[in-house]
């Protein structure tokens, strides 16, 4: 990887990090039960060097659709450490995680290499995409944290939120938000139920998504399970077999 474009998002990154004091972001994070959303984390500059790595995997996408519940494209974590260095750049700053683990109360940790959602690209392209209500729910042995990054939002979809679902005698707050290039969003995984509501004709909304762990380690079993989902939710079988211990 080239030591100039690490510094460069590194330098980025320092600088976003610097504009948004980390104890108001920890405060807001738990008044909304392990969640916050910042608009304008990146400037647009940012975002246009992402995209231009997006437009490169872009022909690669891993279209799926399963009735009710979800429908639209995807673009792993394998695909993107062979082609985008700055978004991977960004997933695996130091500063970056540190400020997370101090917003989270944990330390936070990379996915392991294998996990095809550890660093992904959604598109909502054809009318119709979406998600359905869902926790992103870890399977591993310890938390799971979810980041999402807005690249693209020309879209009537809407992310809609509920919090504190999981904290009894609280009242449910619903959001409803447009993902603008540059909002990025953090929580825990199996704390937020979330959805994104059905794209129209003619719209586009892309997403980054980075995860990470508190322990990387995970059953046998339910590494099986979490991969069977990832090939039929998300990426595909190919990239099922790409993973270490399942080719052919
Ligand atoms: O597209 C988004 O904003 C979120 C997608 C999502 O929640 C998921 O795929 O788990
Ligand atoms: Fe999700």
């Amino acid at each position: 990887m080239h030591t100039e474009l690490l510094d460069s998002v590194s330098e980025e990154v320092n600088q976003a990090i610097a504009r948004f004091p980390q104890e108001t972001i920890t405060k807001i994070y738990q008044d909304q039960g392990e969640f916050f959303s910042i608009e304008q984390f990146f400037p647009q500059e940012v975002i246009d060097q992402f995209m231009a790595e997006v437009e490169i995997v872009r022909p690669k996408l891993n279209r799926n659709y399963i009735p009710t519940h979800k429908k639209g494209g995807s673009v792993s974590h394998y695909l993107l450490r062979e082609s985008a260095p700055s978004i991977l750049a960004f997933y695996h700053s130091p500063a970056f995680i540190a400020w997370l683990s101090h917003i989270a109360g944990v330390p936070l940790l990379l996915c392991p290499d294998d996990d095809p959602h550890a660093c992904a690209l959604y598109f909502y392209t054809e009318a119709g995409d979406h998600i359905g209500w869902h926790y992103d729910t870890s399977y591993y042995n310890g938390e799971r944290y979810t980041v999402l990054l807005g690249l693209v939002d020309r879209s009537t979809s809407r992310l809609e939120c509920r919090l504190h679902t999981k904290e009894p005698g609280r009242e449910v707050k619903e959001l409803s938000l447009t993902t603008d290039p540059g909002l990025l969003i953090f929580f825990n995984g199996d704390k937020l139920h979330h959805a994104v509501t059905p794209s129209a004709e003619g719209e586009e909304r892309i997403v980054l998504t980075l995860e990470y762990v508190t322990d990387p380690t995970m059953s046998r079993g339910k590494r099986w399970f979490s991969n069977l989902k990832d090939a039929f939710s998300y990426f595909g079988l190919p990239a099922l077999l790409r993973q270490p211990g399942m080719k052919a």
